[in-house]
This record gives C-alpha cells, structure tokens and sequence, in this order.
C-alpha cells in the first residue's frame, strides 16, 4: 500500500508553476525526508496533500483514498502553523481541542502522555501564550500525533529547536516509525535528514530531482568512498607491485610510510584490499572510511 501516491500533481499561481506534474509514491511505514531550496515547491506540495489548497491539476491519493476526503483526514496529522495558536489557551486544552475537530476525542491521560512524548509536560497546563519558539513547534508536533494518524507530515520538525530537543524529537520519530506510522518531513537540516530517513526525495523547480535511500543516491551520483589504511611496513621489493594494484583497484592513491589513501567506488573495493595485504603479510592496524555526505549530493543536484 502507498501511504502517498501523486500522479502529475500540478500548481499553478499565475503563470508560476510552482509545483510541476509531479509523479510520487511513498510507501507505508516509511520516513521520507523532503528536501529542496527555499521556495523549490516543498510546502505548496504538502498543502495541496494535506487539503490547504486545491491542486491546478493532477490526482493524489493518501493511504489508498484518492484526494481530497474528509474522513481520511482524521488519519493524518499535519503540523498546524504554530504562530496561529491560541495565545489564551492551554498546552492541554489545544490538545483535547484539535482531538474534538478531527472527531477522535482523546482522554486527558492521552494529552499529557503525548506532551511528556514532545517534552512539553511541566507547560502542559500553561498558556501557549506564554511559550517560547521551541515550546510552540512542540505543541505543532503534539498536535499533529495526538489523534494517532496513520500518516503525519511534519514540517521542519527541528529546527529552531535546542539540541537536547533536537535529539528527544529524533527518538519521538523513530518511535512513530517503530509503530509503523509513515512520516513525511521536510528539513534543511541536511544532518538530521540522512540520520533518520529511510529514503530522500530532492525538489527543485517544482520537480522531484532525485529520490532513493541514502545509498542509492550515492550511487546514482557515482560518487567515490575515500579509505585510508594504516599498516605495518611494507617489504620494499613488493611495494611497486602493489602500489600498481592499488592503482589499478581506485584512483587517486596517496602512500605514506605506513598509511595510504585509495579512493574507491564501491565497498567491495574494500574488502579486496584488506585480502591483497594480508598475502604481502601487511598488518592492518586501522581504517577509516569516508563516505560522500547528503550535503555534497544536494548541492550537486
Ligand atoms: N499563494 C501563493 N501565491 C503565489 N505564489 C506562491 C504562493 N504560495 C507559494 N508561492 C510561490 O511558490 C514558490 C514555492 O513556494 P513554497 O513555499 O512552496 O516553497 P518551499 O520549497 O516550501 O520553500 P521554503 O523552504 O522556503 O519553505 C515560491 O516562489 C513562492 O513565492
């Protein structure tokens, strides 16, 4: 089952087409990570999801009902713009308040256990008046899961947010994954997006530019993993043979005394390697693998 499934999802303001026939499928249970430049289309797409505004053409479907439907809307959770909050009302009673619209009246006791989960226990009887920035995206998060949606996007999740924080809401993500929610979240936190997604969709200019799990964008960029292996002396008579193996196995050798650098393209590369040194009898006491991050493929894109 797809918990998302867009066929050609267009918008369109003025002659602008900010969103552009955009074909997207995402999986039950999975975490996607929704990445792009500022004003790449990234919110005008979830809102045309999330029943904001009307798409100018094309077809969703969340979680096998095609788009829009009131009653698949109580299983999602959406993060409400914090800034529009009721500066009157309580942490709880915002809560007990989102539960009565959505028609899944919730028990207090079900309050206070989703606003322990966000960390916002000691305000939950606080004016969100009152809140700091932090506070008021935790209140967002807390409402969007509070009426336990099958599938919930969360936008920016973390920013702006302390790390203690930052960490607490990772853990409360991966808890809804466990629970085999599926979770749509944009980011500019390029970090946090290869830690805990399973798989990443770039947008830019309205368009889905790539999509796949981490490594499979590393492989689509074929992009190279860089190791440097620290070793006991080599014999001089077998260091011109092997310095030619190498060679021929990556590029870009660099060999020191007791340590080289071999860029390689895939992992296997490295396990020839550590089987070619031990029949020159080399002792390998370190290696250090380093893979392309998020960061450089975005920016490639
Ligand atoms: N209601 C609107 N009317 C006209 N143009 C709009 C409207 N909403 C968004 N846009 C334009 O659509 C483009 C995409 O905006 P959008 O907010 O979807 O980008 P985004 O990827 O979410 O950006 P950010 O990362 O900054 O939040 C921008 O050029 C924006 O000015």
């Amino acid at each position: 089952m797809f918990a998302i499934e867009t066929k050609q999802l267009t918008k369109t303001f003025g002659k602008n087409k900010v969103v552009d026939q955009i074909d997207l499928q995402v999986k039950s249970g999975e975490i996607l990570g929704f990445l792009g430049r500022n004003g790449a289309g990234k919110s005008t797409f979830i809102n045309m999801l999330t029943g904001i505004i009307q798409p100018s053409s094309g077809s969703y479907s969340l979680l096998d009902v095609q788009g829009p439907n009131d009653d698949i809307k109580k299983q999602i959770g959406v993060m409400p713009d914090y800034s529009a909050l009721n500066a009157s009302m309580t942490a709880m009673k915002h809560l007990k308040f989102l539960a009565a619209v959505s028609e899944k009246p919730v028990s207090d006791e079900r309050c206070m256990d989703i606003l322990k989960l966000v960390g916002l226990e000691e305000q939950a009887h606080k004016k969100a008046g009152k809140f700091s920035f932090g506070m008021k995206k935790k209140l967002a998060i807390a409402q969007a899961i509070i009426h336990d949606p099958q599938l919930i996007f969360l936008d920016e999740p973390t920013s702006g947010l302390d790390a203690e924080s930052v960490i607490h809401i990772h853990q409360l993500i991966q808890q809804l994954h466990q629970q085999g929610k599926t979770i749509f979240m944009t980011s500019h936190n390029l970090d946090e997006v290869e830690k805990i997604c399973s798989r990443i969709a770039i947008m830019k200019d309205g368009k889905i530019g790539k999509m796949g799990s981490m490594d499979e964008l590393r492989a689509y960029y074929q992009s190279t993993i860089t190791v440097t292996i620290k070793h006991s002396p080599i014999r001089s008579t077998h260091l011109p043979t092997l310095e030619q193996w190498l060679t021929l196995t990556g590029t870009q050798l660099e060999m020191k005394t007791s340590q080289f650098t071999i860029h390689v393209t895939s992992e296997k590369k490295i396990a020839e390697i550590i089987r070619a040194l031990g029949k020159y009898n080399i002792d390998i006491y370190r290696v250090d693998v380093n893979e392309p991050s998020l960061e450089e493929i975005f920016l490639d894109e």
